[in-house]
């Protein structure tokens, strides 16, 4: 399925541009499932980016690039007990199978040079730093917990390393 670049109308790509690499996730988005922040996170980069310009990457890596019928495989495994990570494990799949280096394709495509990244998560901007676009700074971009999320979202701090404050 092709990659999707937004650009807000009016953004110079030739300066810093604000910018989301935002992975599909068919059921926080379109279903508004609250067991991730998926679509919280879409509809508050969607809000940043009207406000201040940029471009959003929508690439599309359902489940962490596992796909719309394993990521539901690993839902009903997380029902029996197995975390985000130990039911991708028991699928024979890698925890995160995402490979960041077409956003920067895209962005290089774009002209783009300098960004400041949406994000919390360190493997992002990993795959930026080892890029030859400068990385201008971290924009943060926490969604407040819900009853059925937090289990989630402990697991994107506790194995991914993901930035839950402004550091
Ligand atoms: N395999 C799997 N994927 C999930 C699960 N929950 C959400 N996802 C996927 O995780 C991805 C989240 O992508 P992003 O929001 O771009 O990125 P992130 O890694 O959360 O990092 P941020 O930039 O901080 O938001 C989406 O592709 C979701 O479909 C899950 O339980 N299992
Ligand atoms: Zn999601």
């Amino acid at each position: 399925m092709p990659h999707l670049a937004l650009i807000s109308e009016g953004t110079d790509l030739s300066k810093t541009v604000n910018v989301r690499i935002h992975s599909e996730c068919i059921t926080g988005e379109v279903f508004h499932s609250r067991k991730c922040e998926c679509g919280p996170q879409l509809d508050a980069a969607i809000k940043f980016i009207h406000e201040n310009g940029g471009v959003i990457i929508y690439l599309r890596q359902e489940g962490r690039n596992i796909g719309i019928i394993n990521k539901l495989k690993a839902y009903a495994l997380q029902e029996k007990g197995f975390d985000t990570v130990q039911a991708n494990v028991e699928l024979g799949l890698l925890p995160d199978a995402r490979d960041f280096g077409i956003a920067v394709e895209i962005l290089d495509d774009l002209g783009v040079t300098s960004i400041n990244l949406l994000t919390n998560n360190p493997e992002k901007l990993r795959f930026i730093e080892e890029s030859s676009i400068e990385l201008k700074s971290r924009i943060p971009l926490i969604i407040e917990p819900n009853e059925d999320d937090a289990n989630y979202l402990e697991v994107k701090k506790n194995y991914f390393g993901h930035f839950f404050g402004n550091l």
